[in-house]
């Protein structure tokens, strides 16, 4: 029988979501962060807000079992195909969510300056109430959430080592999330969040 992993469901107004703390064992997860820090072909992109370039505060890169673009913040990516590595930790998530997840796109938060800005996973690309899986490997961060219109409803928390947080249901319309950045020295995170994209 597939073991039940320990989570908490976030006592959130108007979203689903769910933490798993350790989804996978600290010693696997010290193993995939190293393989994919090596392996991944992290790529710099330029981001255009209000109408000004910057580079983008963290690495990317996007794996698919399809050749599908995804496009955010004036950004067009193309997938690589998913990776042996990235194929077991997805088979493992599908095992506790009912979900089969087409695209993988990886973050890599170098120092405590690299960041991800408020933003909703609403691309229309993404469908309606998209099923978001997003793994937390390396450094802790501390994930901020914010409710669109409700402005008493936000929450903090701090995203640990081999972590799985799950965002589901209406979460995207009517929550904002983001990773701030941090003036406390901190090592290298590879975030890893799983999405359908049809
Ligand atoms: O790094 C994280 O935990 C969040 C990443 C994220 O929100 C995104 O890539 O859309
Ligand atoms: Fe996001």
């Amino acid at each position: 029988m597939q073991e039940k992993k320990n989570f908490t469901q976030l006592d959130l107004p108007d979203c689903d979501i769910q933490y798993y703390p350790n989804f996978f064992p600290s010693e696997v997860a010290d193993t995939f962060f190293q393989k994919l820090r090596i392996e991944t072909p992290w790529q710099q992109d330029d981001i255009k807000v209000f109408g000004k370039v910057y580079a983008q505060p963290r690495l990317t890169a996007l794996y698919a079992n399809n050749d599908r673009p995804y496009a955010y913040s004036n950004i067009i990516m193309t997938p690589h195909p998913f990776s042996k590595i990235l194929l077991e930790i997805k088979s493992e998530i599908e095992k506790h969510v009912s979900q089969q997840f087409t695209t993988c796109l990886l973050n890599l938060y170098r120092d405590g300056k690299d960041s991800n800005g408020w933003h909703a996973d609403n691309e229309k690309e993404l469908g309606k109430d998209p099923v978001i899986a997003s793994v937390s490997l390396g450094a802790e961060r501390m994930f901020h959430l914010k409710h669109n219109t409700k402005s008493f409803a936000k929450h903090k928390m701090i995203l640990e080592h081999g972590s799985l947080l799950l965002m589901q249901g209406e979460t995207q319309h009517t929550w904002k999330h983001q990773i701030p950045k941090t003036a406390k020295p901190v090592g290298e995170r590879i975030n890893l969040t799983f999405r359908i994209i049809k």
